[in-house]
């Protein structure tokens, strides 16, 4: 079965190399003037976000005995949502929190020492999404697949890489437990049992799933009126798990109100749809299309957990969501062969799998 690593890289068997250009970022703390490179002509969606009279995005409160009917209606109607009383220590969460800003606080001599390889996936670096838009975000990123060792022992040769490890690991080990029991949720408010979606599972048992734990950090920005955060993307998981911390910028579009600002909430965490889970569920859950913005007086950092299933496992509307009144919108894909086709249209990765009118439909 191909591993994460190989399955996200950049290499396209090597025809088209990422250029250095889309991976090293640059020192944003010595840019006072925002260069051509990274100024966005705004489109026409791109007007001020409604953050006083549009409805708030949903709250789920996970102890709460309405969580199910909760999470599947927040599903559907946004695709993304807070979950509160997660059972996250908030302690832990600041201690990510400490670690993130500390992390990308060192000078940038330091960060590069830990760079991401044009072939790589863990490591320092520009968004990964950078080559599919002619300008730069304001953004640099740090991701971690399993252990961060390797490339902390760069940034830290003197000790702190043991503290940053520790705290990432059980961070890792406690957003997985928690994915699962929301992805758990949604599967049971759609009527899907265990045995409904066992071929998430790999045949041979041993890797039930993929994350990847992705630190995002966005500088104080000299013009945050034309530049961009993170440009706006559906996730390409099952879920995502993102903490913003109390600094506010990601916002999602919502389709009668335009951009909406997902205003943090202390202690809460950020539940968003993926694609693989909008497939699963035969559309009716969204994934929606989310973007972050940038700020001219705070660092904002976020940690978004991505977690999907085993590369190589085939993703397809669930059979029992199908009937001659809601025919599969889509064909089955892994995780793989989605992740290339977004890497060959980015935004029209799930168009290309989508069933034709005309197309004898199948299903899992
Ligand atoms: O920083 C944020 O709020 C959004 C991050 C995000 O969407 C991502 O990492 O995919
Ligand atoms: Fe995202």
């Amino acid at each position: 079965m191909a591993s994460i690593p190989e399955s996200f890289e950049n290499n396209n068997n090597n025809k088209n190399p990422i250029s250095l250009d889309h991976i090293i970022p640059p020192d944003f703390k010595n840019i006072l003037k925002l260069p051509t490179s990274h100024i966005w002509t705004p489109s026409p969606d791109d007007h001020h976000p409604l953050t006083n009279n549009s409805e708030p995005v949903p709250i789920v409160d996970l102890a709460s005995p309405d969580a199910l009917a909760l999470t599947a209606k927040a599903s559907e109607k946004w695709g993304i949502f807070h979950v509160t009383n997660h059972g996250i220590p908030v302690n832990l969460l600041s201690e990510v929190e400490v670690q993130t800003r500390k992390l990308f606080e060192l000078p940038v001599s330091q960060k590069l020492l830990a760079v991401r390889s044009p072939e790589g996936l863990t490591g320092y670096g520009l968004a990964r999404m950078s080559p599919y838009f002619p300008k730069q975000m304001w953004h640099e990123g740090f991701t971690i697949m399993g252990s961060a060792d390797h490339h902390a022992r760069q940034l830290w040769p003197h000790g702190h890489h043991i503290t940053f490890c520790t705290v990432m690991d059980e961070y890792q080990k406690q957003l997985k437990a928690l994915t699962e029991r929301i992805i758990g949720l949604l599967f049971k408010s759609l009527g899907l049992t265990q045995d409904d979606v066992k071929w998430l599972k790999p045949k041979n048992g041993s890797i039930t799933s993929q994350a990847v734990l992705q630190l995002n950090s966005y500088p104080v920005c000299p013009d945050p009126g034309h530049a961009m955060g993170l440009a706006p993307h559906t996730d390409t998981t099952l879920l995502t798990l993102l903490y913003q911390s109390n600094t506010s910028g990601l916002e999602v579009l919502d389709d009668s109100n335009g951009w909406v600002t997902v205003q943090p909430l202390p202690g809460a965490l950020v539940v968003n749809i993926g694609d693989l889970m909008h497939i699963i569920s035969n559309g009716r859950f969204k994934s929606v299309l989310h973007k972050a913005v940038v700020n001219q007086t705070h660092h904002r950092i976020s940690l978004a957990y991505f977690y999907g299933p085993p590369m190589d496992a085939k993703v397809s509307p669930a059979m029992k969501l199908v009937d001659p009144d809601h025919p599969p919108l889509y064909r089955p894909v892994t995780w793989k062969g989605y992740l290339d086709a977004k890497k060959k249209d980015f935004y029209k990765a799930l168009g290309s799998i989508k069933y034709d009118v005309n197309d004898k439909n199948e299903c899992n």
